[in-house]
């Protein structure tokens, strides 16, 4: 990774490894809202490069701007100084990436097998793989057997399941996640951790993701960028050493590492918020 703001902590090697793709890059990105007296600055200035394959959480107070940065990156917004290129070009609003919300979003009159094969749709999928690949990501994301529920008669955590398995749908190498598992309860949230972190893993997905947890942010970031408060720039940016893969998730959380890595993070956006 490159790019801390200019007042921001940049942690990690020298760089040594060879140079993956880009995936996302922002150059000097500040975004405001309104305009005249009312207008208001939400996020900037920002420089980020985020290597193809990492995993970003980005951190920060209420209101710092994480979401307005997401929005730029997905092409739903123009900075308003600055530039953002996703795999080298600027990005197109629902072309650009794949992306979860905290609510999922998903079609109630329509099956879960609806709102799936609605994606494969959209995604360009020939209608004769479609029940083969629908079978692929609905194991993938741990919800065989409800095929035929409406949304409305599934769990919050299996709606939101589908909405991963709809964004797993467009193979779109980028993932943009605006706290996908807020509202759901604990245990729920650390499962949908875990699939996430394998999911990414196994594809090799880029995936942007925003949340205030720096419990969250560690178990799933290779790489965690804390934004202070509004408007926000990168007040740390530290990468995330813990092993990826086939791993224990319980041993993980527990681990001493995990434990110091944590306190980092939520003193890091507490001192922010100050
Ligand atoms: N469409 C909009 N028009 C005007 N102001 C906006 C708009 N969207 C966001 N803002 C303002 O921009 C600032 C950053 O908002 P944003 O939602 O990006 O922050 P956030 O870090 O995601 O917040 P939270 O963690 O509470 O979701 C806030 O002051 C917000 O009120």
């Amino acid at each position: 990774m490159t790019g801390a703001g200019p007042a921001g902590e940049t942690e990690g090697g020298t760089g040594t490894a060879p140079a993956r793709a880009e995936a996302v890059r922002l150059r000097d990105v500040t975004h405001r809202y309104g305009r005249g007296d009312r207008a208001i600055t939400a996020v900037g200035p920002i420089d980020l490069s985020v290597p193809a394959g990492e995993f970003l959480v980005l951190v920060g107070a209420s209101g710092c701007g994480k979401s307005t940065l997401l929005r730029l990156v997905a092409g739903f917004e123009q900075p308003t100084h600055g530039s953002i290129e996703v795999a080298g070009a600027a990005p197109r609003p629902g072309k650009a990436a794949s992306l979860v919300f905290q609510q999922p979003r998903l079609f109630p009159w329509r099956t879960v097998r609806g709102n799936v094969d609605l994606a494969l749709r959209y995604a360009g999928v020939a209608r004769e793989l479609w029940p083969q690949r629908r079978a692929e990501l609905l194991a993938r994301v741990g919800l065989e057997g409800v095929e035929s529920r409406r949304t409305w008669e599934i769990s919050g955590g299996q709606q939101q399941r589908v909405a991963i398995a709809r964004a797993l749908a467009a193979k779109n190498p980028l993932f943009l996640l605006d706290e996908p598992f807020a509202a759901l309860d604990a245990l729920t949230r650390e499962r949908l951790q875990e699939d996430i972190r394998e999911v990414t893993d196994q594809t090799g997905t880029t995936a942007v993701f925003v949340t205030h947890s720096a419990d969250e942010a560690v178990f799933l970031g290779t790489r965690i960028v804390v934004l202070g408060k509004r408007p926000g720039t990168v007040v740390l940016d530290l990468p995330i050493d813990l092993p990826r893969g086939d791993v224990d998730a319980e041993q993980l959380r527990d681990s001493p590492r995990f434990a110091e890595l944590r306190t980092r993070v939520a003193h890091a956006v507490k001192a922010a918020a100050a």
